[in-house]
Formats: C-alpha cells, structure tokens, sequence
C-alpha cells in the first residue's frame, strides 16, 4: 500500500456550520432510488429521548405546494416549543439504514478545493473552463449540468479577475452567489424557492452584535460578488431589502452543511433543506455522510446517472431508531466536553443544549460536589476524564478550577494531583489550539507541539478520550501520516522545545531503519486515536471507522514478505497481538505488549483492524452503500492482506518441515 493513498485517506474533523470556524453542520441522506425504505419487519426499539409532544404538520402551513417531497414516507416534520421543526420516523429502522438523501439545492467546493474537484459532482476535476480558468469539471456532462449556475459564476470570477483582485471571494459568498443564482433561476414561487426561504433564520434572535455585523458583511460582499450596482437590483432575486438579504445570509449559517470526501475531509458547503429539518443532538442516532455512489463494474448503466446526483448526502441511522423517535444529528465535534459543545451551539446555533448528554441530569455531565465536598455519584464524562491515581481501572471526572475535588469514581481514591492536571490541560488546549493553525503552514512547528504536549498530557493521567489529548493526537496522527508521505521528514524524532521557530535544514534521505520508526510511530499514534474515539463515540460512527481503517491500512504498509521462518511469528497463534494496546495504565502495566509487532502478527493484526473497520464503516456510511467508498477500498484490502497471510502461511510451513527434516537429519546421523 502506498504513503500517498494514506495520506489522501488524511481524516478531518468532524462538524456542521459553515461559516464561523467553531461549527460545521454535516453527516447524512439516503440514495433516492435505493435502500431509503424500511424493511417491514424493522424492530422497533423503545424511544430513547423525546423534546416535547410534537405537532404534526400535515399540510403546509400557508396551504401552497407540498414542500420536502424528498422526504420518506415514514419520516415526518414535527414541531416542538424547544427546537423548532424536526424530522420523526413513524417506524422502526436499523443501524446502517440510509433514511434520507438529497442532492444539496446549491454547493460550493471551498476554494482550496476549486483546482482539484469538480464543481457538479465534487469528484476528481481534471477539466478546467475555459473561460474563468478557475472551476474544474470531471467531464463536459457535469460541466454541461451546472452551465446554468456557473453561467453567472464564471461571469463574476472574470468580472473579480478583471478588476486586478488575487483572492477569491469566501467561500460562503461563492454558495450564497449560487444560492441566489438558483433562486433567480428557479423562480420565487417554486418550491426549491421556497424551501430555502423555509429554512430557519436568527435574525430576530441573533445573540450578538457581532454577528449581526457578520451578517451585514457577507451580505455587502455578495451584492458586490453579484456585480450589483445599486440594492435595488437585489429585486431581481426576488430579494425586498436588505433585511430579507440579510436573514438569508443566516438561513445559510443556522443550515449549511460541510461536504465531505468519502474519508471525512471537508470539501466545501452545501444547503440541502430537507435535511436541515434535522435537530441536534450530542449523543446523535444518525449522522449525515456524502459516501459516494457505488458502482457495480465497468457495465454499470445506472452509473453516470448517480454520478450526476453527487454529492448526494445521505442521513445513516447509528443505531437501532424506534418508531416514534425524533432523528438527531450532531451539528459539531461531538468528541468535545459539554462546556466547550453548548458554547460552540450557542454561537452558532443559538440554543441551549439540553440534550442527553448536556442536560443536567445527562450521563456525561461533570462531577459536581455536594455540601459534605464529595464527589456526587455521578458517571464520569470520558470527554474530561483522568485514570484512577490507584490504576483500579476507573476513571475521575477530570478537575477544573469551579470543581477541583475529584475521585474515582469505581474505587473512590482521591485525586491529589489537581494542579498537574489543569496546567496540562490549559497548556494542552493553547498547543492544541496553536497546532491547528499552523497544521497547514508550518506543519513541523505543529508537529512539535503535538510531540511535546501528548506526553504531558498522559503523564497528568488524561485518558485518551479527555480534550485536549485526544484533539492532540488526532493532530499529530494526521501530521505523522502527511511526514510519511514525503520521504524527507522524518518527524518522529523531533525534539525540538515547543515554542521554537521551525528551523528548516534539509535532512539527509531517511534510512529504511529510520523509515521504519517513522511508520511505527505513526501506527502508535493512531492506535491512540482509535482509542480515544472509542471512548467517546458511539459504535458505528463514521469517524470511528474512518480512523480504524486508517490504521489498519498503516499497518499493512509494506511489510516486507517472509524470508525465514519465525516459529513465534505465526499467523494463526497472533491472539495476544492482534490486540491493540490498552489505554488504561494499569493494563499496560500488567503485561506492557511490543508495539506494534512485526511479521505476521503485524499483518493479522492489519486484518482484524480493517475488519472492524469495514464493520463500522457500514453503519456509518450506510450498509447498503457497503461502508461508502472507504468501506468498499478497506474490503479490497481485506481480500490483499488474507492472501498475503496465506504466503506467510506458506512459507512457514515450508520452513518447519525443513527444520524438522534436519532435525531427523541430525538425529539419524547421530
Ligand atoms: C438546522 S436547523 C434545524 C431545524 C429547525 N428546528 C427548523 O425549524 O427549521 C437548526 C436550528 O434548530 C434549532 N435546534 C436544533 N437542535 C436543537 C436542540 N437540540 N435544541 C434546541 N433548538 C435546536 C436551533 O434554533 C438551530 O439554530
């Protein structure tokens, strides 16, 4: 397998909103000539959570055409005082089940992405027009398809190129161009019109000044993207004044979804409205995903026609959904602890969150103290959690300076080192925050940073799941895996104090030792990253699997073919290391396992790791896109890697019946 396949499976964050950099709204819709129904024998388990008695809405509410005519028979909108319209299921649906899909009304690629995607499908962009020299296509169809929108586009591109300005405009004014475009194209009364003037604006409740001066900027910038002389010609969208621009610029901030590669990458925004009906929840039961249409072999007729409904997003059930339930899913980084997730809702979204998880009574809630100063018996958030300082296995809800009294919560041991663990976490979160930003930029200036901070992080006792380590090791996994790609850097060895300049000598060509190391530390990393997502996200998810299939594929990075046999090495006995290794320190401490190991056991571990991956990626992705196009690449690997263990088999075989043919050998001589 190749550095440079793994380093375009690169995983992104996970998020929702569009516009400010704390949210992006994403994951889910099912393909509209596929697996949206729902088998007739579904289970149909017990609601887990319900807002408030909804109303149906049966009718629209201004009696004109029926709108979401996308939408399933079995999903509902409903309406509660708490959060407005959401989508319900009137019937029972299983983990995996795709349950809604929808082509967004209008996307945009972001602008790093414009050179390399198409801007119809988003796939591959190897066709670039001829007159903007900016927008790419796959092919003349997909460029044929979107002449409509990228008529004006193209226009406005020249008009800015024109005028001698470098940069492009943002991202989110590119998406609200089309969105007006359409709009114009569409025609007020239609119901593409009105399903985006549907969707649900902040003007009225915008909690602060400054962003309703965001607002008011995008707004000026679009009427000048537009190539609009004068507000007045505004009309022409079938926009009355600045206030109703205004509010559309927040329709697209409350619903916009960031569109993503089959491996999560962020590739730009999309506004689909039928899934913006969707409420948020922290512990979501489904998940929106772009998994990429499959196609069944080259004779594949059907195989254009899905290619043309790309970037079609898909809305997955996580888990069994009874009938009854509301459909959730996560606006933003649901590996975050409840402080920083309700602030992330609030600014953005502008509610409270009381969901399962947020709510005061929510299972992940902090540890709070009673009036005797004891930890109330609480579970522990792994979010914002340290190992037992006595290693029974426990967790404590992790200290912070409102609650710094804290035990473990299965043995009840004290944690005395409160003021270890909040340094670690306050320079943890600054690193992590520093990291980020400059990932793309100075990227071994971030990758020091990482380096240094995760070992602080652990020794405070951290678990893998708590913020910052695990933003951290995301990081750092992601820059390890970006370093193998060029064979010159080797970052593993870095040690360079964190707060130093990058300094940018060239490094002599690593040694296949060093090449080595690299790979191993990379692999370490991102068994790391598995393990903190395991603790803190549901089974299934796609980031989850996403991040298993990372590491599966490291593993099975070119590990070289037997040459002598290795009685320990054999791949059937790899029990003990086809394991990853513990995240809780009293484990490691018991029986601290090499790794990762080499040989077949590497490579057994490679398949057991891609197995559970494929698994969880067919919940996410959806089980009838077969875990989307990550799911179907990690089953070819599967397939390569049993057949590379059967050479092994081979081999060693071969090599024990000629140890034991010497072995007679010598017994008959002697
Ligand atoms: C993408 S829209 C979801 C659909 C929206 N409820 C509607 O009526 O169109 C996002 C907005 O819905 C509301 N919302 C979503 N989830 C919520 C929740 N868990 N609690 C309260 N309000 C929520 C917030 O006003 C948020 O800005």
């Amino acid at each position: 397998m190749s550095f440079t396949k793994l380093k375009a499976a690169r995983q992104a964050k996970q998020s929702h909103s569009y516009v400010t950099p704390t949210s992006q709204h994403s994951e889910s819709s099912a393909s509209a000539n596929s697996s949206s129904a729902l088998p007739s024998d579904a289970p149909a388990p017990e609601p887990e959570r319900q807002i408030a008695e909804p109303a149906k809405i049966t009718v629209p509410e201004d009696g004109g055409p029926k709108l979401y005519t996308s939408l399933p028979s079995y999903l509902e909108i409903r309406t509660s005082p708490t959060s407005g319209r959401g989508l319900w299921t009137t019937r029972g649906c299983s983990a995996g089940q795709i349950l809604l899909a929808a082509k967004p009304h209008a996307a945009a690629l972001s602008n790093d992405r414009l050179g390399q995607h198409c801007s119809q499908c988003f796939d591959a962009g190897v066709k670039r027009c001829t007159k903007c020299q900016i927008v790419f296509y796959c092919d003349s169809a997909c460029q044929t398809l979107d002449w409509p929108l990228h008529k004006h586009e193209c226009a406005a591109l020249q008009r800015i190129a024109a005028s001698g300005e470098t940069t492009l405009p943002s991202d989110a004014i590119r998406c609200l161009g089309r969105i007006l475009w359409g709009r114009r194209r569409a025609g007020v009364a239609s119901i593409w019109t009105r399903e985006i003037d549907g969707l649900q604006s902040h003007t009225t409740t915008a909690a602060s000044r400054s962003e309703s001066q965001l607002h008011t900027h995008l707004a000026l910038a679009l009427v000048r993207y537009l190539g609009l002389s004068s507000p007045a010609e505004i009309a022409a969208f079938g926009i009355e004044s600045g206030r109703e621009l205004a509010a559309l610029v927040s329709k697209f901030t409350t619903n916009t979804f960031t569109v993503t590669d089959p491996a999560l990458a962020p590739l730009g925004a999309g506004v689909a409205p039928s899934i913006a009906l969707i409420n948020h929840a922290c512990e979501p039961n489904a998940v929106v995903v772009v998994p990429r249409a499959s196609v069944n072999g080259e004779g594949d007729k059907n195989a254009v026609a899905r290619a043309k409904m790309e970037p079609l997003m898909q809305v997955v059930a996580l888990r069994d959904i009874g009938a009854g339930e509301e459909i959730l899913t996560a606006y933003i980084d649901t590996t975050l602890p409840r402080a920083q997730r309700r602030a992330a809702l609030r600014e953005t979204y502008h509610f409270e969150c009381e969901c399962i998880l947020c709510g005061s009574s929510g299972s992940g809630s902090t540890a709070s103290l009673g009036n005797d100063n004891k930890i109330a018996d609480v579970e522990v958030d792994p979010r914002s959690a340290v190992w037992c300082p006595k290693q029974c296995g426990g967790m404590c809800p992790a200290p912070t300076d409102d609650t710094p009294l804290s035990r473990c919560a299965k043995c009840r041991a004290p944690l005395h080192k409160t003021d270890e663990v909040l340094d670690a976490v306050r320079v943890g979160c600054e690193a992590l925050e520093k990291a980020e930003a400059l990932q793309f930029t100075d990227p071994d200036y971030a990758l020091r940073l990482t380096t240094n901070l995760l070992p602080i992080l652990s020794s405070a006792g951290l678990t893998p799941g708590s913020h910052p380590l695990l933003g951290l090791a995301r990081l750092h996994s992601a820059l390890l895996i970006a370093g193998l790609a060029s064979p010159q850097s080797d970052f593993s060895q870095s040690a360079t104090p964190a707060g130093s300049p990058s300094t940018l000598a060239p490094a002599p060509p690593p040694t296949a030792a060093d090449a080595q190391a690299s790979l191993d530390a990379a692999i370490r990393a991102a068994a790391q990253v598995v393990a903190g997502l395991d603790m803190v996200l549901r089974y299934g998810h796609p980031v989850r699997g996403i991040a298993r299939a990372e590491l599966g594929r490291l593993l099975a990075v070119d590990e070289s073919a037997p040459s002598a046999p290795d009685a320990g090495a054999s791949p059937s006995s790899s029990s003990s290391s086809s394991t990853l290794p513990s995240a809780n320190p009293a484990v490691l401490r018991a029986d601290p396992p090499r790794f990762p190991p080499s040989g077949a056991p590497r490579l057994r571990l490679a398949l057991d790791m891609l197995v559970h991956a494929r698994a969880e990626l067919c919940v996410g992705f959806g089980a009838a896109n077969e875990g989307g196009a990550v799911g179907r690449a990690v089953r070819e690997d599967i397939v390569r890697i049993e057949r590379e263990l059967g050479v092994w088999r081979k081999a060693l075989g071969e090599g024990i019946r000629d140890a034991r043919e010497e072995e007679r050998g010598r017994m008959g001589r002697s």
